[in-house]
């Protein structure tokens, strides 16, 4: 097209010194050099553009967009409905959920010591470091004492020690019917001590912490040694499999919130989206991608298998209003008619643990977990350490739901859930519907950079752009004059 023109241009300068034809070319080219100048400048500008620039020399090897569509491996859904229903109904109500007095705080213990080696932290940034609540900011009510426990006073009960008091009432009927029970998934964290503090997550949002290295490898490598020795060989199991997918699938999502809010510019502090990083990590590999989808729908599935205890349950901060809304909101995702028209068996955990040795690969495959838990405690940057052991305390529960109570044939022990648990699995949820929102939202500017057509602008940046735009075509209408 761009020769075509050229010869017709040509031409008509032989028939016209001064044709039509030729100015505009001459105005082209002058605004291409206009626009190559506004390039330069905005690269300085704007990292996501300079972005664009290095990526444009790596994009043209790769045509495969791993475009995903049809049903998701191992689930009952397809991609598209996942991604409609997403937007429409779970991620709006995920994060109002997230948000509520209920959901916000997470029990944790964040000083714990590496069983495996000694932590060699690797983190660089102030942001790696997990802003704690002040005693008096979470909710009293976590606080409470047991009813009809040790004392029915709870001023007599507190003893001066705040931490101590938060345990036992996890432990009793504050919460109907969340007490403390051992998830056989995890390894358990929630044992009263000095060391367990509240963590108000909407604080401590999951993104770009600079911790990387040798320190960070070697901790996914252990995950992944964990999760399925015997994936990349192929001699996995359905089960293994799921392990292993599951634990890809949560570290796509980690990494895509790192490069959704990326520290762009440690200078001036500028936070923003890192493409090439998610493209890096996550994007260019569909493997990853899909891993992504069916944690997600792995997730979903123990939420709503878990629906009538969930609908039951007290969701008590103290908040009237908060935790009215809190339950509300349970209940419009729990109920929604379009989510379970659209998806209605997200996972069919029904298939799995069928064969002869199913007990024992059950029992092995708890290990496995167990282990990937306790390897959080060598996560060696505070912040990364919290939004691990919230995510990986949320899959277990999800795998308790899913595979240690048979509540829908009343054989095994009936569903009992732990207050902490919820909060980590409503919040999981939540991070993997952002993740699943933001590579569909991403997936075309990817594409586009793989082509090498610019990106949209951010939006930060859009008046920078339209300045230049200006100067662009006023420089381009001036040559011509
Ligand atoms: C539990 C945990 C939580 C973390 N949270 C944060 C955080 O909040 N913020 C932050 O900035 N950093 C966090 N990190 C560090 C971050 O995940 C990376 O390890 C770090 O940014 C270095 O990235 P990398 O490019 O070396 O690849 P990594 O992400 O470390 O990946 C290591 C290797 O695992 C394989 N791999 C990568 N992704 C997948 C996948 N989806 N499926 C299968 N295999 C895969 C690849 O072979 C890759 O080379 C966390 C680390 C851990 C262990």
């Amino acid at each position: 097209m761009v020769e075509a023109n050229g010869d017709e241009n040509m031409n008509s300068h032989r028939k016209n010194k001064k044709p039509w034809g030729w100015r505009l070319n001459t105005g082209i080219g002058t605004m291409v050099i206009a626009v190559l100048l506004a390039v330069a400048l905005a690269s300085k500008h704007s990292p996501n553009f300079s972005l664009f620039l290095d990526h444009h020399k790596i994009c043209r090897c790769s045509k495969d967009s791993g475009e995903l569509s049809g049903i998701i491996e191992d689930s009952c859904c397809d991609y598209e409905t996942v991604n409609r229903i997403n937007v429409a109904v779970l991620n709006p109500i995920l994060q109002q959920l997230v948000k509520t007095s209920f959901f916000r705080y997470f029990k944790v213990k964040l000083w714990c010591d590496c069983p495996f080696w000694l932590d060699d932290g690797m983190c660089m940034l102030r942001d790696c470091s997990v802003c704690e609540c002040p005693d008096n900011e979470f909710p009293e009510s976590f606080k409470k004492p047991p009813h009809g426990s040790i004392s029915s006073n709870p001023l007599i009960c507190q003893r001066g020690d705040p931490q101590d008091t938060v345990d036992r009432t996890l432990a009793t009927k504050t919460f109907r019917g969340w007490i403390a029970v051992d998830n056989p998934w995890t390894n358990d964290d929630e044992t009263d001590n000095d060391e367990m503090t509240y963590v108000n997550l909407q604080l401590n949002p999951e993104r770009y912490t600079g911790y990387t290295g040798a320190s960070a490898r070697r901790i996914w490598d252990a995950i992944y040694l964990d999760s399925s020795p015997k994936y990349s060989s192929g001699e996995s199991c359905q089960e293994e499999k799921v392990l292993y997918k599951l634990i890809s699938g949560l570290h796509s999502s980690i990494s895509i919130h790192i490069a959704a809010d990326y520290l762009l510019d440690v200078k001036t502090n500028q936070w923003g989206e890192n493409l090439q990083l998610m493209y890096d990590r996550v994007l260019r590999y569909p493997d990853r991608v899909k891993n992504l989808y069916f944690t997600y729908l792995f997730v979903l599935r123990a939420l709503t298998k878990a629906s009538d205890y969930l609908q039951q349950a007290e969701y008590d901060s103290g908040d009237h209003a908060e935790d009215l809304e809190a339950q509300s909101l349970m209940q419009q995702l729990l109920e929604n008619p379009e989510l379970q028209d659209a998806c209605p068996l997200p996972f069919d955990e029904a298939k799995l643990w069928q064969g002869k040795n199913g007990p024992e690969l059950k029992q092995q495959i708890q290990k496995q977990f167990r282990n990937i838990s306790s390897l959080m405690d060598c996560v060696g940057c505070e912040k990364c350490r919290l939004w691990g052991k919230l995510q990986v305390f949320g899959l277990g529960a999800a795998l308790n739901i899913l595979f240690s109570v048979d509540d829908m044939h009343n054989q095994g022990q009936p569903l009992q859930l732990h207050r902490n648990e919820v909060i980590a699995l409503v919040n999981l949820l939540n991070k993997l519907s952002e993740s699943i929102r933001i590579v569909n939202e991403k997936a075309s500017s990817v594409e586009r950079l793989m082509n090498g057509i610019p990106i949209e602008p951010p939006k930060q940046n859009i008046k920078l752009w339209q300045e230049l735009w200006k100067t662009v075509i006023n420089f381009g209408y001036r040559s011509q004059m």
